[in-house]
């Protein structure tokens, strides 16, 4: 029988999670049904919910700024959620490794997941597994599209590839929304470009960075994302710290304690940036971060490489990732996938793509 009715639960209102909220508020009005009934929204510090289960969309954001109510814990929130008067998909739009943790017990509890968040995917091997064997336990679905490449089809392209029998070999290109933007505008191809430090503050600004931009220049980011694929591609890394990944964290920075003091104290640093710039530019190149997998060898890194000017991965403009696939089907010349990597309106894409997937299967 349809189900007329299907609960939405977020936590997470930060860049995506206001996209999100737009973007959920505009497809209930596109498609009255089912209807999607907000039951729960949470911040690391507020939330909203109600006994009967319902929450106006409209406004909800300052209603939240204005709730007096703390989260649930999050055994707490799988609880309310599991006992709703119908199906529930919980929207994690958090960085949260705490919330990532838990994803076992709410698809255990039939409450399917959708989520940008990478670290349960890019987590323990085990956790990994532990959310699969749920979720088909369960029959609760889970979607992570913009865990890579924000809304490009990136996930759902590797799992048709391999669903449909093809062999994947090789997996390369840029993967950091915020790491292309950095070196398209620090390094590029014409021009003399702009100042390190400078262009990681922009990066924040516009809201590609993770919300501790450390967590992008450190490499951790990218390396997240390969773990991800590589897992798809049928690797079985056993997390993102065990291949090699360079990290662009100056030495005399790798212990201060906040991003703020990170990001105050970076351009001290910007000459040793140049540096790198200068080896790349006296031999006609532009430096990049990149990574790769290969999956015969299991081989997988992430780092700076030189590019020439003319290689389409120098040529990249703004956020934008460019993934290669090489298959046997494709031969020599790969599946290629390119667009904006980071920002909060196509990264909510993206959680929104999956939440309509996930609705043609539970309603
Ligand atoms: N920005 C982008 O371009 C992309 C982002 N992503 C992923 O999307 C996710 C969200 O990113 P973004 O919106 O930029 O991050 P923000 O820092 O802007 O927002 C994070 C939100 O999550 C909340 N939050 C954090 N921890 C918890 C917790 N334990 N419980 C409840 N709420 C919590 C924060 O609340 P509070 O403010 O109270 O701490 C905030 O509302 C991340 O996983 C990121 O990796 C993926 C692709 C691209
Ligand atoms: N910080 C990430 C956001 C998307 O995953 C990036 O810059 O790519
Ligand atoms: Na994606």
């Amino acid at each position: 029988m349809a189900t007329n009715k299907i609960y939405v639960a977020i936590i997470g209102a930060g860049g995506v999670g206001k996209c999100f909220l737009s973007q959920l508020e505009a497809l209930s009005k596109r498609r009255p049904t089912p209807k999607l009934s907000l039951c729960y929204i949470s911040t690391s510090k507020k939330a909203l919910f109600n006994p009967d289960y319902s929450i106006a969309v409209e406004n909800v954001l300052q209603d939240l700024a204005a709730s007096s109510k703390a989260p649930m814990s999050l055994p707490q929130v799988a609880d309310y959620l599991a006992t709703a008067p119908s199906k529930v998909i919980l929207v994690d739009n958090t960085s949260s490794q705490d919330v990532a943790d838990t994803y076992p017990l709410f698809l255990s509890r039939g409450i399917s997941i959708v989520t940008p968040n990478k670290k349960a995917f890019s987590g323990s091997y085990k956790l990994w597994q532990d959310i699969f064997t749920a979720a088909a336990t369960s029959g609760a679905k889970v979607y992570h599209e913009s865990s890579v490449g924000a809304g490009l089809p990136v996930i759902s392209t590797l799992k048709d590839l391999v669903d449909t029998g093809d062999e994947v070999t090789k997996i390369e290109g840029v993967f950091s929304g915020t790491m292309s933007f950095l070196f398209n505008s620090f390094a590029p191809v014409e021009g003399s470009g702009g100042q390190w430090s400078a262009e990681v503050k922009k990066a924040k600004e516009l809201g590609y960075t993770e919300p501790d931009p450390r967590d992008d220049l450190n490499g951790l980011d990218v390396a997240r994302k390969l773990t991800i694929l590589a897992r798809l591609a049928g690797l079985p890394v056993e997390s993102p710290t065990s291949f090699p990944v360079q990290s662009l964290i100056p030495k005399e920075l790798e212990s201060v304690s906040s991003g703020d003091e990170f990001l105050q104290r970076l351009p001290e640093f910007d000459s040793q940036m140049e540096e790198t710039k200068a080896a790349a530019q006296n031999k006609g190149k532009v430096v990049r971060f990149v990574g790769s997998i290969d999956v015969a060898t299991k081989a997988v890194k992430v780092g700076l490489e030189e590019f020439d000017k003319s290689h389409p991965i120098a040529a990249l403009k703004g956020s934008d990732n460019i993934i290669s696939f090489y298959t046997k089907r494709y031969g020599a010349n790969p599946l290629i996938i390119q667009g904006a990597g980071a920002g909060g309106e196509v990264t909510a894409m993206g959680v929104t793509s999956d939440l309509l997937k996930v609705l043609s299967q539970i309603s």
